[in-house]
Formats: structure tokens, sequence, C-alpha cells
């Protein structure tokens, strides 16, 4: 059954000033590159505020497409929408359109309205901009606890737990150490490792090679965000979450079909619903399925649970695809 304790986890720095170290400014660096609170909290995530209603993001990680990463832009419009609403309400739901690609060498403004404030819910409208343009547009809904009778939920799949697990790093090192790699292969796995994404997965089921077969468009992996975050900042975990729901979650649609590769693609809406307290910084489950694909477009959804078994949270998300046939001769 889900989980229906009133949260004390109410406390909101979201976009606050949170220094970490010990004042020394190398072990700061060091800190600032290996803990995601420095990454995405003193920086991604913590919006310089210009104006009323209006903020500046900048950003860490961009992928390898060049344009700026789905989930960075969510996560900065929720920490955006998150700083308009008091600590009693929690964001319930947002809905969002990726309507421009995001430019990667500028910074992106957060402009909120302020849709409603209800008795129980309060909603908010983000745009955010670059070069004049909205790039996203982002509704979120927030929600006071109103614990109720009607409560259930679907039931965790049983899958092995993280610590008998490897990370995709971990992966790859081990491909790496094969013989035979081909060049191509392995200065694109060495580029992955080169990443600097403070997100941590670990498969359920492995890829033994890229060269896979077509498969059920589904796959399970334990994620977190890497670093200590901390308990007492739900708004915060929920900006998280929503950074993180967006890296591995799209090309789920790409697994019913094998021999092609997506020359474009990119993810044109996302929404998620929190359901209940969780931490970004622990490890959860991320279930992803594509319930279809068609016309050049696929549909995936996605349920992250807390290693007890709640479902924390729900995302759906439907991406273009362009696609081409791999050449497996020179395949990467
Ligand atoms: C494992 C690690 C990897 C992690 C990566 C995580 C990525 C997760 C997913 C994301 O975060 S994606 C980023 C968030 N989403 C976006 O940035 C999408 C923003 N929205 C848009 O860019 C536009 O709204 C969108 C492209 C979706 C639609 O705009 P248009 O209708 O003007 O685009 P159009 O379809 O005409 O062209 C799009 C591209 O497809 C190309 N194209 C068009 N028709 C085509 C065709 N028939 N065949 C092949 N390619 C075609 C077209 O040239 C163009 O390529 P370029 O961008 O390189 O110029």
């Amino acid at each position: 059954m889900a989980d229906t304790r009133a949260t004390d986890e109410t406390s909101d720095n979201t976009g606050g000033n949170h220094s970490s170290g010990d004042g020394n400014p190398e072990s700061r660096e060091v800190e600032k590159i290996r803990d995601l609170k420095s990454v995405l909290v003193t920086s991604v995530l913590n919006l310089e505020e210009l104006d009323v209603n209006l903020y500046r993001g900048t950003h860490h990680w961009v992928p390898r497409s060049r344009r700026l990463f789905g989930g960075q832009i969510v996560g900065q419009a929720l920490v955006a929408a998150a700083k308009s609403v008091g600590d009693d309400v929690y964001v319930h739901s947002l809905h969002c359109y990726f309507v421009r690609a995001g430019d990667p060498t500028v910074a992106v403004l957060y402009q909120v309205d302020h849709i409603r404030d209800g008795r129980s819910f309060m909603v908010r409208s983000v745009r955010a901009i670059q070069h004049g343009q909205p790039i996203l547009i982002c509704q979120a809904s927030f929600h006071k606890l109103q614990p109720s009778p009607l409560q259930h939920q679907f039931t965790m799949p049983m899958v092995p737990p993280p610590e008998d697990l490897l990370t995709e790093e971990q992966l790859i090192h081990l491909y790496l150490t094969k013989p035979n790699v081909p060049e191509k292969l392995r200065q694109f796995l060495n580029q992955r490792l080169a990443n600097e994404v403070p997100i941590e997965i670990k498969p359920i089921q492995p890829q033994p090679s890229l060269r896979r077969p077509a498969t059920e468009p589904r796959k399970l992996f334990w994620v977190r965000a890497q670093g200590h975050i901390g308990e007492g900042n739900m708004k915060l975990h929920c900006c998280v979450a929503a950074y993180i729901s967006d890296y591995a979650f799209l090309d789920t649609a790409m697994l019913s079909l094998a021999d092609y590769k997506a020359k474009f693609f990119a993810s044109l809406d996302h929404s998620m619903w929190f359901h209940t307290t969780f931490r970004s910084d622990e490890w959860m489950l991320y279930e992803c399925e594509s319930p279809w694909a068609a016309n050049s477009r696929g549909l995936v959804q996605g349920r992250m649970w807390r290693r007890d078994g709640v479902l924390a949270v729900s995302c759906s998300q439907e991406g273009v695809f362009r696609v081409q046939p791999v050449n497996h001769r020179n395949k990467l």
C-alpha cells in the first residue's frame, strides 16, 4: 500500500546558498566535482534571482547532441516555481513541453506566473527563455498534505538489490578490458566515462554488447543522484528527481528496434507526478517502459520506486525519433 506518512521533511533550502567543504579552495574544488550537492545545488539548481518571479540558470553537463539536457531545464523550472510557494505545499505534478532546443552557450531565464492560489492547490506556470524565445513551457501544481483512506499502489518489481550490481561506469571499465574492442567503440565508451553526469545508474540487466537484439521495450535500473544531499528538503529532492528522470528514459522506446540507431532524437514533453517523500540521493528503482511507438514518435512511461517498495514518482514522456540502419561493419 502507498506510504501515507505525513512528512516532516518540510524545510526549503531550494536555491539557497549551500556552503560546503572545509574552506580550503583545493578541497572545495574536489568536492565540487565529486559531490552532486555542490554541482547541482550550488550551481545548476541554484538559480540567480534577477527580479520578482524572474531567475537565471546555468549549465553543468551538456549531452553530445549539444542541445541542453531536458532534465536540467525541467529541474530548474521546478526550482523557480517552488520558490513562489510556501513550505506547507508540495509539488504533486508538472507538465512540460520542450518547444525549442536549448542553447548551451547562453544562460536560461525562468519567468514564473502565479496562475492560482487555492485553498489546497497552487498552480504555477514557468517559461524557460533563451534569445527572447521560450524553449520550455511548464505547469507545476502544488498541494497541501491531505491524508485520505483512499490509497493504493502497484507492487514494485522483484529485482536484485543495488549492492549486487555494477554501475554503468564499472560495466564500461569491464568491457574495455576485453580484447579486440573496436577503436571507435573504445573512443565512444571513454567519452561516456569522461561525462560528468551527476547521476549513478545500476542496470538490472546490462546489455552484454552494443549489438543487441530487439527486445520488449522495457528496462529497469537503480538510480540515484551522486553525492550526499541528506534529509529534510523535499522540494530539493523533487527538483533533483526531475533532473534524473529524463536521463536514461527516452531510449527505452528504441529497445524494440535492433540494427537501427537514432540519428536524431529529442524529448517533446515531460510529465511527472510526485506521490510521497523520497531521497533522490538514495537508490530508487526506475522502471521504464514504452507502450507505443510509431510515426517517428515514441511514448515512454516510468515509475520510480523507493527501495522499501513505495511508489515515489511516476513519469511520462513522448519523444521524436529519426532512425537509420546501423552499418555493423563500421558500427561503434
Ligand atoms: C546515455 C546518455 C544520453 C543522455 C541523453 C539524454 C537526452 C534525453 C532527452 C533530452 O533531454 S532531449 C532535450 C530536450 N528536448 C529538446 O531539446 C527538444 C526541443 N524541441 C525542439 O528542438 C523542436 O521543438 C523539435 C525539434 C522537437 C521540433 O521542431 P521542428 O518541427 O522545427 O523540427 P523538425 O522535425 O523539422 O527538425 C528536427 C531535426 O530533425 C531533422 N529532420 C527533420 N525531418 C527529418 C526527416 N524526415 N528525417 C531525418 N531528419 C529529419 C531536422 O533537420 C532537424 O535536425 P537538426 O536539428 O540537426 O537540424
